[in-house]
């Protein structure tokens, strides 16, 4: 029987959890067991959640401990989409005392109804023609209020600077000074300047807004418009959404989702769901070619655990293409060598102010990575470069070595 199998950590006094376990495991499917007549429970065997393993860690925390909870819960029970099994697993018991959904493991069957990324990192890279090192990312800053010539002088100056996508601020909305759709189309003339300038190709990941019902047919006009990608704040939406936009065959545009409003559901000990869930293994599984994710060393930033979890979902050898992790918030170049070894080839490095701040502006500031990069993957450090090697130069002498970083 094809189930799905929740893992939870749950806080409470030691020797409860087995009664707690079978609780849940029948609370959220048939809702009684033994009372129930032998008939009744013969018809309704297939539906009865059970548990799967308790395993109750020492330490009191208080008169407290903690313990991890798996429970089955067969597939017949629920519809194959995210709304209905993040309902029956964590629904009315994410408001249940103190428990945290730690993951979800899909049956074999259960996941040929997800789509995973269109495009997944060696689709990317194919766009780019870029197979060799981590792929360079820089963000929109300081839009609000300014019209398409500033958007468009950011964008060339990003591009010139080398950089292989440039991402709007997920605060970007639609508005009357750059609308959605002139966006796309003055930063495709952009890059297409600077492609024929210097070569170097460049991708334009504007930001998809909006009431729900209208982002699908807004996200097709992008794709007719010739956009290169969508930035979508999957969180406020809904997974689900996301998955939708996936699996629309007119939009096949690749799908970059970002963390906003995420934390509100990660970030506690005690309640809501892992980081390496929902930043990892549930955007793959809904087809996120891109997850962005506070790096453990930023301005916004995680515990390194939590992020190398969420990199091992996004990358991890399954049944879908993998997604790019993207440790992202206040990176500078000087982070460059610890992002490397903590992330890998296969990752986005990705920073906005480490770009715009650079002294010699953004331009500066995209070459200077692309030198830390440079110098990382030639196995030299940052210093050894900083002759030949300018703007890296003030850029360290700006925010610091990563041995400072550390
Ligand atoms: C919290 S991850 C999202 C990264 C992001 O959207 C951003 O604006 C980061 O900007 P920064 O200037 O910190 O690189
Ligand atoms: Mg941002």
């Amino acid at each position: 029987m094809t189930e799905i199998i929740a893992s939870y950590r749950v806080l409470g006094r030691p020797g409860s959890f087995e009664k707690k376990a079978e609780e849940i495991a029948l609370g959220l499917t048939v809702g009684t067991w033994t009372s129930l007549p032998e008939l009744e429970q013969e018809q309704l065997k297939k539906h009865k959640g059970r548990t799967v393993s308790v395993k109750e860690h020492k330490g009191a925390n208080g008169d407290e401990v903690i313990a991890d909870i798996s429970i089955a819960y067969p597939a017949l029970n629920f519809s194959a989409d995210l709304p209905a099994i993040l309902t029956t697993v964590f629904g009315k018991l994410s408001l249940d005392g103190k428990i945290k959904l730690i993951n979800l493991d899909f049956s074999t069957e259960l996941k040929k109804h997800f789509p995973g990324p269109r495009f997944g990192i060696e689709g990317i890279r194919e766009v780019l023609n870029v197979y060799d090192r981590p792929l360079l990312m820089s963000i929109f800053k300081g839009v609000i209020g300014k019209d398409l010539s500033f958007l468009s002088h950011q964008l060339r100056e990003q591009a010139r600077g080398g950089v292989d996508l440039v991402k709007d601020d997920e605060i970007l909305f639609d508005n009357p000074l750059t609308p959605f759709e002139q966006r796309v189309t003055e930063g495709k003339k952009v890059l297409e300047e600077v492609y024929r300038e210097t070569g170097h190709k460049t991708l334009y990941a504007v930001n998809l807004t909006g009431r729900t019902s209208g982002l699908r047919d807004k996200a097709r006009k992008a794709k007719e418009l010739g956009a290169d990608a969508l930035l979508f704040n999957v969180f406020t939406y809904g997974l689900d959404v996301l998955q939708e936009l996936r699996e629309d065959d007119e939009i096949a545009l690749p799908l970059m989702a970002h963390p906003s409003f995420s934390g509100a559901f990660t970030s506690s000990n005690i309640y809501g769901a892992s980081h390496s869930l929902f930043l990892g293994k549930l955007l793959r599984v809904a087809g996120a070619d891109f997850s962005l994710f506070p790096s453990p060393y930023g301005s916004v930033a995680l515990e390194k655990s939590s992020a190398l979890s969420i990199k091992h979902d996004l990358l991890e050898q399954n049944e879908f293409k993998r997604t790019f992790p993207v440790p992202s918030a206040g990176i500078h170049p000087g982070l460059v060598p610890l992002l490397i070894e903590d992330f890998g080839i296969d990752s986005i490095i990705n920073a906005g102010g480490g770009v715009h701040g650079h002294p010699d502006g953004a331009c500066g500031g995209g070459k200077a990575f692309r030198q830390a990069i440079d110098a990382v993957l030639a196995g030299r450090s940052l210093e050894e470069d900083c002759a030949a090697s300018p703007e890296l130069a003030k850029a360290l002498g700006k925010w610091g070595s990563p041995v400072e970083s550390k």
